[in-house]
């Protein structure tokens, strides 16, 4: 029998680079289960699970999250995920993370939104999400139908506590210095694809033609 070739890939890119809007776009269009450290850790903090109490301390601050505890998070939720397709978006963060990644799971394509810092910075202060489901919001990029409100359940939109201007600079530069080093690390294994742009509308057609090489699309 042979077996099923399983699509494990990973998203990445700086915070705000529109990780989390084109994940939605591709679970949109093709057959795969999307995981978001940041929406798991949010969920974790909103629990006030043990995880969610220790990895708070650190997200506030705009540090990233121990790669022990986020590494073990993550693992065991890919577990429980099994056989399926998978798109990882926001993890791994570290070259030690992306280690641990492929001492379990072979990743074969990893999505790099190359956004510049500036287009960033001042998306991140216009972001809302919904803190049930992680779907966010953008005042002026795409937003609710009604002000402050979750256009699904029509329960609160918030802004999240590390999208101040301060914290986002601070998170940028961890970005320079730890993330960034994963994408040479991906470089080097030949399964970086980079997209770069300043808009996701524009960003998103290419990513959508690069995944149709890879997997079926959704009718
Ligand atoms: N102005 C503008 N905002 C965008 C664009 N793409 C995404 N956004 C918004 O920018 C913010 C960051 O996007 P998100 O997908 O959360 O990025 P992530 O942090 O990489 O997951 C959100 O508020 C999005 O709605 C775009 O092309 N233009
Ligand atoms: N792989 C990871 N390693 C360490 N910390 C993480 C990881 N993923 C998420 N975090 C923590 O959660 C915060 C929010 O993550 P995320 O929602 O992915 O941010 P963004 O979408 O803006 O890049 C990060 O700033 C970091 O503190």
């Amino acid at each position: 029998m042979v077996a099923r070739m399983l699509f494990r890939a990973v998203i990445m890119g700086p915070p705000g680079s529109g990780k989390g809007t084109i994940s939605d776009r591709i679970v949109k269009n093709f057959a795969l289960k999307h995981l978001s450290s940041g929406d798991l850790l949010r969920l974790n903090i909103q629990r006030k699970t043990e995880i969610g109490v220790v990895a708070k301390t650190y997200i506030d601050q705009g540090q990233l999250v121990p790669d022990d505890v986020i590494t073990r998070l993550i693992l065991q939720e890919l577990n429980n995920m099994g056989e399926q397709n998978w798109l990882l978006d926001g993890f791994p963060r570290t070259v030690p993370q992306a280690q641990a990644l492929d001492e379990a799971h072979h990743i074969s394509t990893v999505i790099d939104l190359n956004v510049p810092f500036q287009t960033i910075k001042d998306r991140l202060t216009a972001r809302w999400i919904h803190p049930g489901s992680g779907r966010v919001y953008n005042t002026e990029f795409n937003p609710p139908k009604v002000s402050g409100i979750d256009d699904i359940t029509g329960e609160p939109l918030v802004q999240r506590d590390d999208d101040k201007p301060e914290t986002v600079t601070k998170r940028l530069k961890g970005y320079e210095a730890l993330t960034r080093p994963v994408l040479q690390y991906y470089q080097n294994k030949g399964v970086l694809q980079t997209f770069s742009g300043t808009e996701t509308n524009k960003i998103w057609p290419h990513v959508q033609a690069f995944l149709r090489t890879k997997l079926p699309e959704q009718p």
